[in-house]
């Protein structure tokens, strides 16, 4: 029997996308549907849990569909702020985000995956993309887009799969572009230009949302196609997309469930806390404190308990 609560704090979440409905080998213990004062989540979160690779103990780790169970939310329909606000309020502070992207290089081939250390922001500006507005004002740092610690460990676990079928890249230029139609070829050819390795439409605004709440983000980018930039291999599609997902989704499943162990040992608690990003949002709101709506003050005190009422 599935329970519709959780009672313990819940740092890791795996935000599954194209593709990547659930974590098969993993224990369901429970379905939540939270409301968020940005509204409801893409998809219930399921809390799943496995065995601690260190003592044993079970450890959850929140699920959540990007584009909900029947993948029924397009890129930009995707309810970014109630999923990053959602997983926050269960005491979220690192998430695993996986993606189905197009390759923009010749040797980052179909199936290959890529950890993307840099991105260019290619959305319209037509998806709500921050905490920050309507009565407050935040800036927050996103130089390094993706968690550096996080990186590091997926870096690792991938490699470590290598031989094994998993073919990794280190670090990428992402191109986030807005969809739902794919590129042109002469966009294709102007991100090569740029020197874009790897194009998706789902890492924003979710990364920079994941930054304001201060909780660690990394994208596990898998390749499925090249876009539509090569002269001699088939354009994007959706039929390509999702055969090369589903001829990969094993392997696919072996790497996030091995980050998921790594995560889970005792030796990276203090980065799956995400102890280094403390203040990280907070620390950039301009706002005057006599200037806070009572609105406001309920919005970022859901984000961040304890900080703003009574303050
Ligand atoms: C179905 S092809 C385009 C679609 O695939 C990627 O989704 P996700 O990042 O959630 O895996 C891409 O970003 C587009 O949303
Ligand atoms: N070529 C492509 N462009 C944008 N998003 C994608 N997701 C998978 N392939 C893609």
């Amino acid at each position: 029997m599935v329970a519709d609560t959780y009672d313990k704090p819940v740092h890791i979440a795996v935000i599954g996308g194209t593709g990547i409905h659930n974590l098969p080998n993993f224990t369901h213990v429970a379905t939540l549907t939270p409301t968020t004062p940005w509204g409801t989540p893409s998809s219930p979160i399921s809390i799943l849990t496995h065995p601690s690779p260190t003592t044993g103990l079970p450890i959850p780790i929140a699920f959540l569909a990007r584009h909900g169970l029947s993948h029924q939310f397009a890129p930009h329909e995707v309810p970014a702020r109630a999923n990053i606000a959602a997983l926050k309020s269960l005491g979220v502070r690192s998430i695993i985000a996986f993606s189905a992207v197009g390759s923009l290089q010749e040797g980052i081939k179909p199936r290959d995956f890529v950890v993307p250390d840099q991105i260019i922001d290619r959305t319209k500006g037509i998806r709500p993309f921050t905490f920050f507005e309507g009565g407050i004002v935040g800036h927050v740092g996103f130089g390094d887009p993706f968690d550096e610690g996080l990186s590091a460990v997926v870096r690792k676990c991938g490699h470590a799969l290598e031989g094994e079928g998993v073919v990794l890249h280190d670090k990428g230029l992402l191109i986030c572009m807005e969809g739902p139609a794919f590129s042109t070829r002469a966009e294709s050819n102007l991100y090569r230009q740029w020197g874009g390795s790897v194009i998706n439409m789902s890492a924003l605004p979710e990364a920079k949302l994941a930054r304001e709440a201060e909780v660690g983000y990394v994208m596990i980018c898998m390749s499925t196609d090249y876009d539509c930039w090569h002269a001699t291999e088939e354009d994007v599609s959706v039929a390509l997309v999702m055969e090369n997902m589903a001829a990969n989704a094993a392997n696919a499943q072996r790497f996030v469930g091995a980050v998921l162990d790594a995560l889970s040992s005792e030796e990276h608690k203090d980065l799956v806390q995400a102890k280094h990003l403390v203040g990280m949002g907070t620390g950039g709101i301009s706002t005057a404190k006599s200037a806070w709506m009572p609105e406001v003050i309920e919005r970022m005190e859901y984000l961040f308990p304890g900080q703003f009422k009574g303050k």
